[in-house]
């Protein structure tokens, strides 16, 4: 299986929204990251056949995906970020609704209904209405309609908003549990979401693809540019202006220890430390907002 994005964009008047994205995708996690703007949904959205391009195509096992019309709509699971539920229905009720939709009818709609509930650990509460529901419980059941018809194909726009960490780390638990044999695109600002259950990263920035690698070779990219010194409170300031400070904790005695991303060792005594994903978004995002690890 195989999902090929060729030469991708999306314009929305003046504004190129997604620039040129060619990546081909195989079955495995994908972490989508980018900053706000940077173009995630545009090109969620094109993935799943909802936006037209206004050029480039998408082919699923060399076939263009718009002539595969309704059987690709049939691979896909879509968990928009705005995900709409109705908060009068049960989650059954819901699911069932989400089944018919699907197409899936009978006996195999209620097998599936079942399925999902239990698998996003929401059967307890199947016959609650979705008013009565946390945001995670929410999300959750965002994830069991998306998963429904059993999708070849799972995209995820920003999946984990508005959770709490407990649900945060269940939800990870949850997708890695759900990837298997799927190609999955998550989107996230956040880095921690991604960390642990990502096998690929896919990094944009103003609608470009600026990073598509496995995770590992991601993080290792930033092997000798993570530096970690204590310095005295006094010289913070002078150390923020020219260098990116990932961490900052303070120490005893008007101490701080200051982990930094630089290419060059950024003051003497600096030593070279193990690089994550959080530092890897800092470094390429030095510009923009900053929306790290919200564990
Ligand atoms: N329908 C639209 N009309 C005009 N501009 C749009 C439209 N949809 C998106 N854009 C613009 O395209 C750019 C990319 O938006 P997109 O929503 O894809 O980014 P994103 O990475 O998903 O950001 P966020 O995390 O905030 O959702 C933004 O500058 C946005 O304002």
């Amino acid at each position: 299986m195989e999902l090929s994005i060729e030469e991708l964009n999306k314009r929305f008047g003046t504004k190129s929204a997604v620039s040129n994205i060619s990546v081909t995708l195989q079955p495995g996690v994908y972490g989508l990251l980018g900053a706000n703007g940077a173009g995630k949904t545009t090109l969620m959205r094109m993935v799943c056949n909802i936006l037209k391009p206004t050029s480039g195509r998408i082919l699923y096992d060399g076939e263009d995906i718009n002539r595969l019309e309704d059987n690709y709509r049939n691979l896909l699971g879509y968990l928009p970020q705005d995900f709409g539920y109705y908060p009068d229905f049960t989650a059954k009720e819901y699911l069932e609704f989400i089944a018919a939709v699907k197409g899936l009818e009978g006996k195999k709609a209620k097998k599936n209904v079942a399925q999902v509930l239990e698998t996003v650990n929401l059967s307890d509460v199947a016959a609650k209405k979705i008013r009565t529901f946390s945001g995670g419980m929410k999300q959750r059941l965002g994830i069991a309609q998306a998963v429904i018809n059993n999708p070849k194909i799972l995209v995820l726009d920003e999946p984990t908003a508005g959770l709490d960490p407990k649900e945060r780390m269940r939800f990870r638990n949850l997708i890695a549990e759900l990837a298997k044999d799927k190609i999955v695109i998550l989107s996230t600002h956040i880095v921690s979401d991604i960390d642990y259950i990502a096998d690929d990263i896919l990094m944009m920035k103003g609608g470009c693809l600026i990073l598509n690698c496995p995770t590992e070779e991601a993080i290792h990219s930033m092997d000798g540019k993570v530096w970690e010194c204590r310095l005295h409170q006094a010289q913070i300031d002078k150390m923020s202006e020219r260098f990116r400070i990932v961490n900052l904790h303070h120490e005893a005695g008007n101490e701080v220890s200051l982990r930094i991303v630089s290419d060059t060792q950024p003051i003497s005594g600096a030593v070279n430390v193990v690089p994550t994903l959080d530092d890897i978004y800092l470094y390429h995002f030095e510009d923009e907002e900053v929306r790290r690890d919200e564990r």
